[in-house]
């Protein structure tokens, strides 16, 4: 990636910038703005935001718009990809109601090189890894943390992945809806098998689809993240990923016989669903663990423990997207190094310092890094939303 700019996003009015292709610290004081550059990248690589749920929280506040225009953020940047450049960009514009006065709402618009395009045509095309301090929750928060980790490994690297994991999703809702109608007895049970079929089937290609490319990406970050953990924590055993899914898998590991499978418990489950209100099964209820010597280090595992399993696990991810794609993506490091103690931010530097890396870090303090690293890297200075270099 080169070329940076953003306009309208956050507390930035408007930045044009020139990134370095090794790395590139953007250090300031607190509320300077350096998170929301990372954002950026990261929403420009997956049109979705790691921190906010609302599109229109990225507009900033006092973004005036253009005559007749409602107010909007812009992000685009310039991607070197190995068929040759390519120009993203990403627009949010709020939307208003009748009587003009702004909404909650936001309306997304993809550019790719500068024609109209779909959000899942921009997935993929710039990928980033982005690593924050609250990334601990993929360890020992709630399952749907790692579930988003996997799905937007996945998703960037492989677009029918996107396409199928957006379909997955709209049969889930419109299935529970179906199954919420009948639990409240507002639909005959009657004719509920037939009325199902097409349903069961639906998601059961899908979800066979999505299991079979994580337990194969599961496979994969194994050989990458048990060496990785070892040398960032200095622990002798490798670290190991379980995945654990909501149907029994034994042999089952192609796409079709997990579909299969999906669907004949589905077909067992028909009356605890209806009595639930909810598909019970499939993609959106697996979840995963990770052990060290036997030992599930989310339930049990040390702060440290678990800092150092996020950071293989990203650089895992980094590396994951390297090996399939040929392409390095772009790691987005948002004030890790202060969290860390002296060895493990010896072990992180010497990680990401790889050539044809390009890496972005953030810092509050520049006494963070020693004085060789510095002399090597790009460094710019954040203040008041705008970059200075230096
Ligand atoms: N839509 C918006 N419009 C204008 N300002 C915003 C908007 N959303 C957030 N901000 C403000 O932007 C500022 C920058 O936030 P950001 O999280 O990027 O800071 P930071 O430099 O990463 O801070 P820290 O070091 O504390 O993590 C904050 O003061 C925040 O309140």
């Amino acid at each position: 990636m080169s070329q940076f700019s953003l306009r309208d996003f956050r507390n930035y009015q408007r930045i044009d910038l020139q990134l370095a292709p090794g790395i590139t610290l953007f250090y300031g004081s607190n509320a300077s703005g350096k998170t929301s550059l990372l954002e950026a990248l990261f929403y420009l690589a997956t049109t979705r935001s790691p921190r906010s749920r609302s599109d229109h929280d990225l507009v900033r506040w006092d973004a005036q718009g253009e005559a007749g225009v409602l107010p909007f953020a812009r992000v685009a940047a310039e991607v070197e990809r190995r068929m040759g450049r390519v120009r993203l960009e990403v627009l949010v514009q709020r939307r208003a109601d009748e009587d003009g006065q702004l909404t909650n709402g936001a309306q997304k618009l993809v550019r790719v090189d500068k024609r109209p395009a779909r959000a899942l045509d921009l997935v993929g095309q710039l990928r980033v890894v982005l690593f924050t301090p609250v990334d601990l929750a993929l360890v020992d928060g709630p399952p749907a943390e790692r579930r988003r980790y996997i799905d937007i490994t996945l998703s960037q690297l492989d677009p029918r992945y996107v396409r199928t994991l957006a379909q997955y999703q709209r049969i889930v809702q419109q299935r529970n809806s179906m199954l919420r109608a009948w639990r409240e007895r507002r639909r005959p049970l009657r004719g509920i098998d037939d009325e199902l079929a097409y349903w069961d089937q639906e998601l059961s290609q899908a979800g066979g689809f999505l299991l079979a490319e994580r337990l194969r990406a599961i496979n994969e970050l194994n050989q990458i993240v048990g060496p990785l953990f070892g040398a960032i924590s200095g622990e002798p055993h490798p670290l190991s990923i379980t995945y654990r899914a909501s149907i029994e898998l034994d042999a089952a590991l192609t796409a079709p016989d997990l579909s299969q499978r999906l669907s004949a418990e589905l077909r067992r489950l028909r009356q605890d669903e209806v009595a639930r209100g909810q598909t019970l099964i499939g993609p959106h209820r697996d979840d995963m663990s990770f052990s060290v010597a036997g030992i599930d280090l989310g339930r049990y595992g040390s702060r440290g423990q678990q800092r150092s399993v996020t950071l293989a696990l990203k650089l895992g991810e980094a590396e994951l997207m390297r090996q399939r794609s040929g392409e390095t993506p772009v790691l987005l490091l948002d004030d890790m190094l202060s969290e860390l103690d002296t060895q493990r931010r010896t072990h992180l530097i010497a990680a990401i310092r790889r050539p044809a890396q390009q890496t972005v870090l953030t810092a509050t303090d520049l006494g963070d890094f020693g004085a060789t690293f510095l002399a090597e890297i790009s460094r710019m200075r954040v203040e008041g939303g705008q970059v200075y270099p230096g």
